[in-house]
């Protein structure tokens, strides 16, 4: 194996590594660490189909139903079970941070940074035939990524997106509907099936509609409905349904089942994608990470994402807090603060993870995915529960 002083990293990123109490030799794992895939549920008895097209072996991960792992340089996006949407890549950490959440049938789910989507998407695979999820992500290109996953995935039914800002997003799910919530169907500004081809009258409503948005929803910030599917929930709503918000203060029995954070961060456990920095240059790392670790405003952003994200989660629901980060500063003290400033929250045991290959971390109840011992990329999940 590389040794950690063999690696081509910057002297900028070593100290921050130190700084943060990161072991560098993590990053001598990105060579052996496996390339994950799931299967979509429907596709098991595709896999030796699938073997035979990749040219490798798929190795079942026990402890994480419907993944596979692979040998790390196979590439998958120019196979055929990738391009007919029956495999999806995603690192087995990530499913973990998914699995913890317990999804079941029916839930509504709010995934507050979703882009690209990849969570989303094994999200959706769970929930079954009723509940939905709703994706927010500030970068609408990002998250029109997220779409054209979803459509190439056909897993898009319970779904819509939003871009917004996940520190400011107030919109409710949509659980049950009311006769008079019924009985918009002559409404003009009723939403209409999903189509990415819009006649100029419909894009006229939909410019008139997003004004009357923008005044009903001034705390969400101007969220954008770029996608929805056709069991949503939002086909037959109008706008002052659809955006229906959450009031700051009460405690919420018509909010989101389960939220994940799976929070923006220095993506310094993704071991793979920080040795991408060598191609697309060092100074891009120090600016993308490093300039971004110093500013207080990261832990800031972190702080007001899993606020709001809490906020969101009806009474009795779990949120599952993850990043890709190892530092503390981005993982436990960020727990630890927003439990101090939430008495309604309180860590919960993830039940799943006992056959899980992680550590616990600094805190009792928090999880680390660490790249030399879990074969996975880095990542930090802790759950909560809320109480009142
Ligand atoms: C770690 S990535 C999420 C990955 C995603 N969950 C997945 O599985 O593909 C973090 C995301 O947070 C988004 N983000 C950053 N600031 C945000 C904000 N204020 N509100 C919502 N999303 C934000 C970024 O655009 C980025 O897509």
């Amino acid at each position: 194996m590389e040794e950690a002083t063999e690696l081509p990293l910057p002297d900028a990123y070593l100290k921050f590594l130190k700084d943060s109490g990161i072991d560098p030799s993590i990053y001598t794992a990105a060579e052996s660490t496996p390339r994950y895939i799931r299967l979509k549920p429907d596709f098991e008895e595709y896999v030796q189909e699938i073997e035979a097209e990749l040219g490798c072996d798929l190795k079942k991960v026990e402890w994480l139903p419907y993944f596979y792992s692979l040998p790390p340089h196979v590439q998958i996006a120019s196979s055929k079970a990738y391009r007919e949407g029956k495999i999806y890549g995603i690192d087995a950490a990530s499913g973990a941070a998914v699995a913890a959440l317990g999804i079941v049938e029916g839930d509504h789910v709010l995934d507050l940074c979703a882009a690209p989507g990849a969570k989303l998407c094994m999200m959706l695979d769970l929930l079954g035939s009723s509940g939905s999820v709703t994706g927010v992500d500030v970068a609408s290109h990002r998250l029109a990524a997220c779409r054209t996953m979803l459509r190439k995935y056909a897993l898009g039914a319970r779904c819509r997106l939003f871009v917004a800002d996940g520190t400011k997003f107030s919109v409710l799910p949509v659980t049950t509907r009311s006769e008079s919530e019924s009985a918009l169907d002559g409404d003009p500004n009723v939403f209409k099936e999903w189509t990415s081809k819009r006649s100029y009258k419909d894009r006229k409503r939909s410019r008139e509609r997003k004004g009357v948005a923008l005044s009903l929803a001034s705390r969400t910030q101007d969220p954008e409905l770029i996608f929805y599917g056709k069991d949503s929930g939002v086909i037959g709503l109008n706008n002052s349904v659809l955006y229906r918000t959450a009031s700051n203060d009460a405690p919420l029995s018509s909010g989101y089942d389960k939220v994940l954070v799976d929070a923006e961060c220095t993506h310094d456990g993704s071991v793979k994608h920080i040795l991408k920095f060598e191609n697309w240059g060092w100074k891009t790392l120090e600016r993308r990470v490093l300039d971004a670790e110093r500013s207080d405003d990261l832990a800031i952003l972190q702080q007001q994402l899993l606020f709001n994200g809490f906020r969101l989660l009806k009474v009795g629901g779990s949120l599952v807090y993850s990043t890709c980060s190892l530092t503390l500063s981005q993982n436990e003290d960020v727990v630890k603060q927003f439990l101090l400033d939430n008495a309604s929250a309180e860590l919960q045991v993830i039940e799943a993870a006992k056959n899980w290959p992680c550590k616990v971390g600094n805190m009792p109840m928090t999880l680390r995915f660490d790249p030399l011992t879990s074969q996975t990329s880095g990542l930090f999940v802790a759950k909560f529960r809320k109480l009142f």
